[in-house]
């Protein structure tokens, strides 16, 4: 049958929702002449596909064939414009593939459901896997909670409080980066860091230690944490989301976000009252996001999130030459994040310029997790 796969020659994909019941389609070839040059650059050999309609003998469409076909309509705008943000990220040096461009790897043909693993629906790394997760996520949650009702809800979300004014004020009252502290469960490159966890009892126990604003993990397939604040952004829907429950900055993933959606995002952060954290790791992320206007806050995560490798000088690297005075000129707040566990470590982040750093592991494995802040910085900063 057309569209079904031969994955030892050239693998096809079928979205599922075609599949399922292939004797009231027929399948006719489809596609972006621009997307389909992409495919061919990215070596992916497919045939990508969309359904008519059929029609019942007297030449007119069953109500649910119509159905099917807006379905089928709305997966294939999904899909296309899925594919269109894979091209405009990879021109921006992006490699992280928002969607898997040969479609998800679960196929339906009638009652059976199989898998066809090819490069196209294979992720490449950690932080692919969890983009591509997030995506399905949340097109979920949207489905339960569309943007009118969190619009809505909004209302009764807690006044926004300024995350960066809390950094400056801690930043000035030690004389040392102002600490964000991070409460996580576990993590993709570390496993579980904490089996007794109590998100709750941590949090107060790092305010009580003089952190200046919290970090929750919210992941939670990724990161086991019930609570929400620092997320996996890919769609601007999490980021009402989060204001409605209480969020007051969120993170932005220069990796994983094209410049349009920076832009984007940051104006809506704006328009709730949110702080926008846009986290970089290399020098073309770093300089995407400083020819982006209006940003306040930049994260320079010392660990590679393809890799988990984590390297401190990365910090001083992108602080640098004319990219630190573009910083300075801008007056944008440099946050170090990751890998951070000692006094030295601090002073070398400081050093390179930041004004507050993002801690996680270090601190959240020890006993008491406040008293882990005194020993990160060699001295108690809550007072
Ligand atoms: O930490 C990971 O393994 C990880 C993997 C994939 C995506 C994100 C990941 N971590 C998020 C973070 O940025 C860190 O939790 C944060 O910077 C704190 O780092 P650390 O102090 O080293 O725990």
């Amino acid at each position: 049958m057309e569209g079904l796969v031969s994955p030892k020659t050239t693998p096809r994909i079928l979205f599922p929702t075609l599949n399922r019941r292939p004797s009231k389609f027929s399948i006719v070839r489809s596609v972006p002449a621009s997307a389909m040059d992409a495919h061919r650059r990215n070596g992916v050999g497919f045939t990508p596909i969309r359904a008519q309609k059929a029609e019942t003998k007297d030449g007119s469409a069953t109500i649910s064939s119509v159905m099917e076909d807006a379905e089928t309509a709305l997966k294939a705008k999904e899909w296309e414009v899925g594919m269109l943000i894979n091209e405009v990220a990879a021109s921006q040096g992006i490699k992280i593939r928002r969607r898997p461009p040969t479609g998800p790897p679960l196929h339906y043909v009638g009652p059976f459901q199989f898998r066809i693993q090819n490069e196209g629906n294979t992720p490449r790394n950690i932080l692919e896997e969890i983009v591509w997760h997030k995506d399905v996520e949340v097109s979920q949650l949207k489905q339960r909670r569309p943007l009118s009702m969190l619009k809505k809800a909004l209302d009764n979300a807690p006044p926004s409080r300024d995350f960066i004014g809390a950094l400056m004020a801690a930043n000035q009252r030690t004389g040392l980066p102002a600490l964000i502290a991070e409460v996580k469960k576990a993590s993709p490159s570390r496993g579980i860091l904490r089996e007794d966890f109590d998100p709750v009892e941590i949090a107060r126990s790092y305010e009580k230690g003089g952190a200046a604003c919290l970090s929750i993990l919210t992941d939670e397939k990724y990161f086991k944490c019930p609570l929400l604040c620092k997320e996996f952004i890919v769609d601007a829907w999490q980021i009402y989301y989060a204001r409605t429950k209480g969020a007051d900055a969120v993170l932005l993933i220069a990796a994983v976000l094209p410049d349009l959606d920076i832009r984007y995002m940051t104006k809506i952060c704006k328009l709730l009252g949110l702080t926008a954290l846009v986290e970089v790791h290399d020098e073309r992320e770093m300089d995407r996001v400083l020819g982006i206007e209006g940003i306040e806050l930049i994260g320079i995560n010392n660990r590679n999130l393809e890799t988990f490798e984590v390297d401190n000088s990365n910090t001083k690297k992108l602080l640098e030459g004319e990219r630190g005075e573009i910083i300075r000129q801008k007056n944008i707040i440099v946050v170090g994040e990751s890998g951070l566990f000692t006094p030295d470590d601090i002073a070398y982040v400081q050093e390179a310029g930041v004004k507050a750093v993002l801690v996680g592991e270090s601190i959240v494995k020890q006993d008491d997790p406040g008293k882990g802040i005194t020993g990160l910085f060699g001295k108690d900063i809550s007072v």
